[in-house]
């Protein structure tokens, strides 16, 4: 009876501390910055997610389970020999320091070869995440045995490791911890015999020290074997616990960026003038590149401004920074006069901007789910006349199913112009004062594009908006044109003033033409 509660206590305990710890992580990982995970290949933080818990679930229940019983029952017979014979206790006991360093020993070497282990079958589980989720790419390009080769190279790499791993469990761990404890018996019955010719023991108490001796080396080996197991559990542990304390990082000059927690204008006050002055900024991942040198844009309320020039020139990382997926270097942004580090992050992201770029990712679920993933309080009613807002709605109720169409992971069961219409949905359901638009409209055939310029036009009435194109003829009727050159922004005006100015602006209009 005693076995079965322990047993199933210990599976309650073990299955309830993976899922904290997977909760914990999950959370975390969510809390970070978007520049760690620009840093990190998914599929390895996946593999910390399930691998690594999993590896520090199952080394803490057999540590438990078999580290209490070998534990005590040492314990236990080191009481019962001291009480046998103490003289001998004593001689034996000046033997385990040198047991206890070479069991360190071997052990700091294990860990670090479990770490090295751990980190290369991270990196194969990277690439196999990463493989089979852009899978149509791969097949496109015919680059299976490629792949298939290049994941083979990563896991035989772990797989080298691991074999060493076990050698060394099996020589080091295992057979020099034999060899010291079989010592110790063979050391006992010497100078056992030696005490038992001096008549300070009888042969029973010989016997007996011999017994629990064995019962000793019995417990201490089983330890060693199940130290193997806490080594790779102390690893997978580290690592997960790595994340779970992992603040977001700090960027200069004083401000981190938190999820939520700051202010927030009240809806009616809020005019939605974006302004961006003298912004600097370098990617954490590529320090070495300022990507914007001093960009200074006015985006007064309800005024539609463009952002056009060269590829690269930095028009994206302008909106990833009014979104504060990361700060600028320098200089500020501010919304209606407020330096957007000042503002809750959330409320910035979740109610204030809505961000529609080239390639809308969608979640597996419904299209309703997916509309609905802009405010999940909204209702039934919003979700539908945020979908005609953003023409979508006639094509959702053709289908069969209608809004409880499923949409495939990533939206791949729909088509470019669809998944766009529902990705603008998404975003004016939540109802932004400010819309960024990313090239909205770039991948689109010119059927799609003109159903989501419609839809476009008819939402940016009333709102702040940002548009960001390389297709000058979606610009024309901007109040505002920036164009940008090498992190700069060079020419401001309207599409008229640009034209006569015969700058670039005139220049890549003629390119089009
Ligand atoms: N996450 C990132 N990490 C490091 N560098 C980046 C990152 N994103 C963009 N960059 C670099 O920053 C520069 C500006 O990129 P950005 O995407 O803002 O340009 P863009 O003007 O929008 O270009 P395009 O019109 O081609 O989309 C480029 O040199 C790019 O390589």
């Amino acid at each position: 009876l005693a076995t079965f509660a322990y047993i199933s206590l210990l599976s309650h305990l073990g299955e309830k501390v993976a899922c904290k710890m997977r909760k914990n992580l999950f959370e975390s990982l969510l809390r970070q910055d978007v520049a760690f995970h620009d840093q990190r290949k998914t599929g390895e933080l996946i593999d910390r997610l399930t691998s690594d818990v999993q590896d520090f679930k199952s080394s803490f229940k057999l540590c438990i389970s078999q580290g209490i019983r070998s534990t005590t029952q040492t314990i236990g017979c080191i009481c019962s020999l001291y009480s046998t014979s103490a003289k001998l206790t004593l001689a034996l006991a000046a033997t385990i320091p040198i047991i206890v360093l070479i069991g360190s020993f071997v052990g700091v070497a294990l860990r670090q070869l479990s770490k090295s282990a751990q980190a290369h079958a991270a990196e194969a589980t990277g690439k196999a995440n990463e493989v089979v989720a852009n899978f149509r790419t791969v097949r496109a390009f015919a680059n299976e045995p490629l792949e298939g080769q290049s994941y083979e190279v990563l896991i035989q790499k772990s797989c080298k490791i691991n074999q060493e791993i076990g050698k060394s469990r099996e020589w080091a761990f295992q057979g020099i911890t034999n060899i010291a404890l079989n010592g110790i018996v063979l050391g006992v019955i010497y100078a056992g015999g030696y005490l038992m010719s001096t008549n300070e023991i009888n042969p029973g108490q010989l016997m007996s020290f011999l017994v629990s001796a064995q019962m000793i080396q019995r417990s201490l080996a089983s330890l060693s074997v199940l130290s193997g197991s806490a080594v790779r559990g102390i690893t997978a542990g580290s690592r997960v616990f790595e994340y779970i304390h992992l603040q977001p990082s700090i960027l200069p000059p004083l401000f981190s960026i938190p999820i939520t927690g700051g202010r927030k204008i009240p809806y009616h006050c809020l005019l939605g003038h974006l302004r961006f002055e003298d912004v600097h900024f370098t990617y954490p991942q590529r320090p070495d590149h300022e990507v914007l040198k001093g960009v200074t844009l006015d985006i007064k309320p309800c005024q539609t401004v463009a952002l056009c020039g060269l590829s690269g020139a930095g028009k994206s990382t302008i909106a990833s920074l009014a979104e504060r997926f990361y700060d600028p270097t320098s200089g500020n942004i501010t919304l209606d006069g407020v330096d957007i580090t000042q503002l809750d992050p959330s409320w910035l992201r979740g109610r204030t901007i809505g961000y529609i770029n080239q390639e809308p990712v969608l979640f597996s679920g419904s299209v309703e789910d997916n509309i609905r993933y802009g405010r999940p309080d909204a209702t039934k009613d919003e979700v539908v006349s945020a979908a005609k807002l953003a023409n979508a709605d006639s094509f959702i109720t053709n289908f069969p199913s209608g809004y409880a169409t499923v949409v495939g992971e990533r939206g791949l069961a729909l088509s470019g112009g669809q998944k766009q219409r529902i990705a603008i949905a998404r975003a004016l359901l939540k109802n932004p004062s400010i819309l960024i638009l990313d090239e909205a409209t770039s991948a689109l055939d010119a059927e799609s594009e003109r159903l989501v310029q419609e839809a476009l036009d008819r939402v940016m009435v009333d709102r702040t908006v940002l548009i960001i194109a390389h297709r000058l003829s979606t610009i024309k009727n901007a109040d505002v044109i920036a164009v940008m050159k090498h992190g700069k922004v060079v020419e401001v005006g309207n599409h008229k003033e640009l034209k006569k100015k015969g700058g670039i602006y005139s220049e890549l209009i003629k390119l089009q033409e």
